[in-house]
């Protein structure tokens, strides 16, 4: 079911307008003859109160659409909006309070400050924009992410799973518009990756927030509602209601399908 732009944009859903959308968002990276296109006029849609995985292979392009689609990379050519603003051509200072206001990010490495409780770590966004978190909401994230009795701890005195858990609440403090997740079980073993992707499940489905997710892992993507295949700066191709073995079988296929041009079209899914 590869889709053509022109005809269907992926992700879009009928009811209510996208968290964020893209729209011939074009990426490259150096000039001349070293010049990489790392994104290819991509359109796209991420759907609000859902859960959106971002597939490919290496060097497919699905960081560099994460970081343009959160305002931590400019474009070369196309426009991205979060929910009605337009994020293409703000200033870095408003972008900067963009991502602080109205995005939150998980990252493989937890990025969690090592001098800081996990209570800490967790308001540190909204300490620094100077904004109070709704108790009510931190009490619900906290309690939903497992994490009353370890408020106090440091993050070398809490397991991976338990800091990605304390990074999923921060992410989710500020009650934000979009979660980014990039690589969020990739530092996991099974058992903990499992629990941060019950939790991100939980967020999409209990308190209503968006998130997309970039993985490697087809048994990750197959929490997400949608998810979207990328090759070559493209998006190729789209699966809702993934499973783990339907994944596996999708990306096997940009092993055996990419053409001498390398651009991964002509798959055709089964
Ligand atoms: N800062 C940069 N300078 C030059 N080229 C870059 C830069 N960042 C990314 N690229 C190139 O852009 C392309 C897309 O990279 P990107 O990191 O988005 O892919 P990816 O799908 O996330 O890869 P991976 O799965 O390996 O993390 C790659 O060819 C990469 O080498």
């Amino acid at each position: 079911m590869s889709t053509p732009a022109a005809q269907h944009v992926p992700g879009r859903t009928p009811d209510g307008g996208p968290a964020a959308r893209a729209r011939g968002l074009t990426k490259a990276y150096g000039s001349g003859e070293t010049a990489v296109l790392a994104l290819d006029a991509v359109d796209v849609d991420i759907a609000r109160g859902r859960f959106t995985a971002v597939m490919g292979p290496s060097g497919s392009g699905k960081s560099t659409l994460m970081h343009c689609l959160a305002g931590l990379d400019t474009v070369s050519a196309g426009r991205v909006w979060l929910g009605d603003t337009e994020i293409t051509g703000l200033r870095e200072r408003e972008l900067t309070r963009l991502r602080r206001d109205r995005i939150g990010f998980m990252f493989q490495s937890f990025n969690l400050i090592p001098t800081l409780t996990a209570a800490e770590n967790i308001t540190l966004p909204m300490d620094i924009a100077g904004r109070r978190p709704d108790p009510r909401w931190l009490d619900q994230v906290i309690d939903a992410l497992g994490l009353r009795d370890r408020l106090g701890h440091r993050p070398s005195q809490l397991s991976g799973g338990q800091q990605q858990r304390v990074a999923c609440a921060r992410a989710l403090a500020s009650r934000p518009e979009l979660i980014f997740a990039d690589e969020p079980t990739g530092n996991l073993d099974s058992r903990a990756g499992l629990e941060v992707l019950g939790f991100l499940r939980g967020a999409v489905d209990d308190l209503g927030q968006t998130v997309v997710m970039v993985t490697h892992d087809p048994g990750a993507a197959a929490h997400s509602d949608l998810v979207l295949f990328l090759a070559d700066g493209r998006i190729v191709d789209e699966m809702p209601k993934p499973t783990a073995d339907a994944v596996l079988e999708r990306m096997k296929r940009f092993d055996v399908v990419r053409g001498p041009s390398g651009d991964g079209h002509g798959a055709q899914e089964g």
